[in-house]
């Protein structure tokens, strides 16, 4: 899927394709240093970090092992109490692993800070996060970050993995989409 594809749907471009991967060069130079000699676990978490996981993953040079977790929080009302669901669990034992959780986008920041304290719940040797994008202005909580690709404006943003209605998540760029789309 590209811009043209999406007819008069998109708004623009935050993020160009070539942009996210120079980033995710630089992102991965970063933590095949910071791991050099150590073997990492990388946690993914469905869907949104799908894209972003394969597109890090295939650039790292360091052991690296991967799973996937999938979470919700319970409904609309209650996101922002940050309490999240297990949907499909780890199939790691962490205990001892050095564990880099791969995400998408950082937003309120909620699912980030309970999943960090979920996963550092269960021995591993150390928990840091990787995501591709982070809104500070739109932070509820103050997650520690170890390594965030862009920051960008407290506006919903769709592509590389991130969908509104289960869509656009194929887009190989970062976009906005018109306001025509969220009246549908
Ligand atoms: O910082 P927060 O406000 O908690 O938002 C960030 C979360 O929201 C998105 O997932 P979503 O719930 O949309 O699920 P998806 O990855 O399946 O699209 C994203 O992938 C993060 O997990
Ligand atoms: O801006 C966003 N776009 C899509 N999904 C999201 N989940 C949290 N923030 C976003």
């Amino acid at each position: 899927m590209d811009a043209a594809d999406m007819g008069d749907d998109l708004e623009r471009v935050l993020l160009t394709e070539e942009q996210l991967g120079v980033r995710l060069d630089e992102m991965a130079a970063q933590i095949d240093a910071d791991y050099a000699g150590k073997s990492v676990l990388l946690v993914g978490v469905l869907k949104g970090a799908v894209m972003v996981m394969a597109d890090l993953a295939r650039r790292l040079h360091c052991q690296v092992d991967m799973d996937w977790m999938a979470v919700s929080s319970y409904g609309s009302g209650t996101k922002s109490s940050g309490v999240v669901r297990i949907l499909k669990d780890l199939d790691a034992d962490l205990h001892g692993r050095h564990v880099l959780i791969v995400e998408d986008i950082i937003d309120s920041g909620l699912t980030l800070s309970w999943l960090l304290s979920n996963l550092r719940s269960r021995g591993p040797e150390s928990v840091e996060i990787a995501t591709m994008l982070r809104k500070p202005d739109a932070a509820k909580v103050e997650v520690d970050v170890r390594y965030v690709g862009f920051e960008i404006p407290n506006e919903f943003v769709v592509g590389f993995g991130l969908d509104y209605g289960e869509r656009y998540r194929n887009l190989p760029f970062v976009g906005t989409l018109a306001p025509h789309v969220y009246s549908h």
